[in-house]
């Protein structure tokens, strides 16, 4: 060969090597790193603030999002790129996947991280009370107890119609009617009022009830059993070793979703609990405002984004931020304004699905409002169809005497109800338990 030859070849390699090192480099600058940043130092805002309990928080079943199968994407490392979709090849057609904005440099002014801005706090000398710059939260503890009265004052007529008919001891076919119908009236649904009726049909029989002090412990006992005081109520909010646990809080607008979010970031936060808020609902600048409101009082941080963003995108900010900023868990509220299955389907699962490209969903609650009774049950099963439900909050239950929807729901999802709300104020959510509840209800 002669020289011209290999100058030639020597030219044309080069040229390719040049081409090659810089299609890598901008391989690497569209890539988004999806290793967690070294989390800083968070500031503790709780105040100190530890509860003496109450409430149960467990940590979710999988430590890690479970990574999709890698022959259905092109790339091949092992990560999913922005606007991948779990299961579904890249060349595919995507329903909206590729508008989520992720949180890079450029696209920041999205999404904004509320950082709150605590005043100074002078220093004191020892021993002198300096002034708490959030609010002090009241213990969690007994939360239940202390809210009865309010659960009482609506649901004891139920009670006292049931043991005035009970306590009487033999009961004719028409009594027993009147005991169905008030468990209806209470809004037990009928399979369960069945279910009971049955139950105290024989078990007074069998036991010769004949005082209104016997009805009442049997009443309870059945009660409390078709509660299934069995389940597991705890709230999946303890952090995994490598990244926060993430709450999606999903119902429809009006329920109590956004307050629910608010009241719940307090308990963790009195829990010791670093809180982060997603404020995913992005229909409503308000709800994105009262959220953040929410989270300046308990001293947590929110990731919200402009008036009509993606909320799947903000969903997807708040658990980065979460992650990078080393919080136990990520609160996310979104929203439930779409009133047609169709909308709700895309909207909640993509949520959930964007969110779990960076972790597991540890908790979908749905929030229900227990004063619109049977309306609350068929929302709940289209929320069910759409998202994997793993516990329910029944809200506004110090404002209605249809508490039986309890049993409804439970029966019907399958679901433990695992909070409720007794009251707008900040500290009315209340663990539930079917015992005191039952004894709030039989009076
Ligand atoms: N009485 C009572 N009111 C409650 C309870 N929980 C929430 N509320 C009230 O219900 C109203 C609606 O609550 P939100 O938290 O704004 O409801 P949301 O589901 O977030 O609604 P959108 O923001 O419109 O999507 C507010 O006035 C709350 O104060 C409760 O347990 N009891």
């Amino acid at each position: 060969m002669t020289a011209q030859a290999w100058i030639l070849i020597a030219v044309l390699a080069a040229v390719l090597l040049i081409a090659l090192t810089a299609g890598l480099m901008l391989y690497r600058k569209r890539r988004i790193s999806l290793a967690p940043n070294k989390p800083p130092a968070l500031e503790d805002r709780s105040g100190g603030y530890k509860a003496g309990g109450g409430f149960t928080f467990s940590q979710g079943g999988t430590a890690t999002a479970p990574r999709p199968p890698l022959g259905e994407r092109t790339e091949t490392e092992g990560q999913p790129m922005v606007g991948d979709d779990a299961a579904v090849p890249r060349d595919a057609p995507r329903r909206g996947i590729s508008e989520v904005r992720l949180p890079e440099p450029d696209v920041e002014a999205e999404t904004v991280v509320e950082e709150i801005e605590l005043p100074a706090i002078p220093e004191t000398p020892a021993g002198a009370e300096s002034v708490p710059a959030i609010d002090q939260i009241a213990p969690t503890e007994g939360r239940l107890e202390k809210l009865r009265g309010r659960l009482a004052r609506s649901q004891s007529a139920v009670g006292k119609s049931l043991l005035g008919l009970l306590g009487g001891g033999d009961l004719d076919e028409d009594s027993w009617e009147e005991v169905e119908d008030t468990l209806l009236i209470a809004d037990l649904g009928t399979a369960v009022t069945t279910s009971v009726v049955e139950q105290l049909r024989v078990e007074m029989a069998a036991r010769s009830v004949r005082t209104e002090g016997q009805a009442r412990a049997l009443l309870r006992e059945v009660l409390i059993e078709h509660l299934h005081p069995e389940l597991d109520r705890s709230v999946r909010a303890l952090p995994h070793d490598d990244h926060p646990s993430i709450l999606l809080v999903v119902g429809v607008n009006g329920t109590g979703k956004t307050t629910t979010t608010g009241k719940l970031a307090r308990v963790l936060v009195a829990d010791g609990r670093r809180v982060l808020l997603g404020a995913a609902d992005t229909f409503r600048a308000a709800a994105a405002d009262q959220l953040q409101t929410w989270g300046e009082r308990v001293g947590a941080d929110t990731v919200r984004g402009k008036e009509h963003a993606d909320p799947a995108s903000v969903a997807f900010d708040a658990v980065s931020k979460g992650i990078e900023m080393g919080v136990d868990v990520v609160l996310i509220d979104t929203a439930g304004r779409l009133h047609t299955k169709t909308g709700l389907m895309d909207e909640l699962g993509k949520v959930k699905r964007v969110i779990e490209k960076r972790a597991t969903v540890d908790e979908v609650l749905l929030v229900l409002d227990a004063t619109i009774g049977q309306n609350g049950l068929m929302q709940a099963r289209v929320f069910a169809d759409v998202v994997k439900i793993s516990g329910v909050v029944l809200t506004k239950l110090d404002g209605t005497a249809k508490g039986g929807i309890v049993f409804q729901v439970q029966h019907e999802l399958g679901v433990p109800v695992k909070l409720v709300g007794l009251g707008e104020g900040a500290d009315d959510l209340a663990p539930f338990e079917p015992a005191a509840f039952v004894d709030a209800l039989v009076g």
